[in-house]
């Protein structure tokens, strides 16, 4: 859903009762608008959810600003603050550098395998700290993680849960990392053996390191937990 001139101007409203400026538009989404916001010449982000989402479900909305603050960790955008003001509800976090990894696999650059196994495993370490804490991100994909000099930053907790809230069967967080790693592994030139070969089994990999990224996608026994996922991959990659 779109704003209108009198919404940006309440938001704008809102923001300077705080100190902060909106400054850009970052991207949008399912879940609203993000924008560049800047207070005393530091940036940051600003989500404003969807004002029909506001009204129906801001309870569920208002779980992401509440998960985001348990987080302590480099790699995730800290929580700042929320803002909530004539039907406006917003999120203001760190802003995070880079760009995602689906732009970069649009703008058709050609990953390394290094450079795909340190994403894969920085991936890994942050969802092993967002287990200790039992979050489950549940969003995990390309475009949600942004790449920065050979650093990523996991972003977009709007369908984060507590992990006791889930039903098991099938584990997102799991299935995503796979995800991640099979897209750009597929377009790197390193990595991929046949153009139109588009599964696993189109990567060069041998037959160990091919069974751990298919038992994160589900095609083999899946995993059970993310402690069993970093020690396999760093064992079948030999990244110790
Ligand atoms: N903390 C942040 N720091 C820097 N950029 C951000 C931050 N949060 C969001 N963005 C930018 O805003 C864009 C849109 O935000 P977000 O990832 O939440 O939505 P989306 O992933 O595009 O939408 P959907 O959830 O529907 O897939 C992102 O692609 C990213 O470029």
């Amino acid at each position: 859903m779109k704003l209108n001139g009198r919404d940006i101007r309440t938001i704008k409203g809102a923001l300077s009762l705080s100190g902060y400026q909106l400054s850009g538009v970052l991207g949008s989404g399912r879940f609203g608008t993000c924008y560049s916001v800047s207070r005393h010449e530091e940036n940051f982000a600003l989500k404003v959810f969807n004002k029909n989402d506001v009204k129906r479900r801001k309870t569920k909305i208002a779980r992401e600003g509440k998960i985001l603050a348990a987080i302590d960790h480099c790699a995730i955008p800290k929580m700042i603050q929320v803002i909530d003001a004539d039907g406006i509800y917003g999120l203001i976090m760190e802003k995070k550098p880079g760009n995602s990894l689906e732009e970069l696999i649009n703008w058709d650059y050609d990953f390394s395998e290094n450079e795909i196994l340190s994403i894969t495993t920085q991936l890994i370490d942050i969802m092993e700290y967002l287990y200790s804490l039992k979050i489950s991100h549940r969003d995990v994909k390309h475009s949600n993680i942004l790449w920065d000099h050979g650093k990523i930053f996991l972003i977009d907790f709007g369908s984060a849960r507590m992990l006791s809230e889930q039903k098991r069967r099938f584990n997102a967080d799991f299935w995503g990392i796979g995800d991640v790693f099979l897209r750009l592994a597929l377009t790197s030139q390193e990595m991929a053996l046949d153009e139109g070969d588009f599964s696993v089994d189109g990567l060069g990999l041998d037959d160990m390191q091919k069974n751990v990224i298919k038992r994160l996608l589900y095609s083999k026994q899946p995993y059970e937990s993310m402690y069993a996922v970093k020690r396999d991959f760093k064992k079948v990659f030999n990244l110790d």
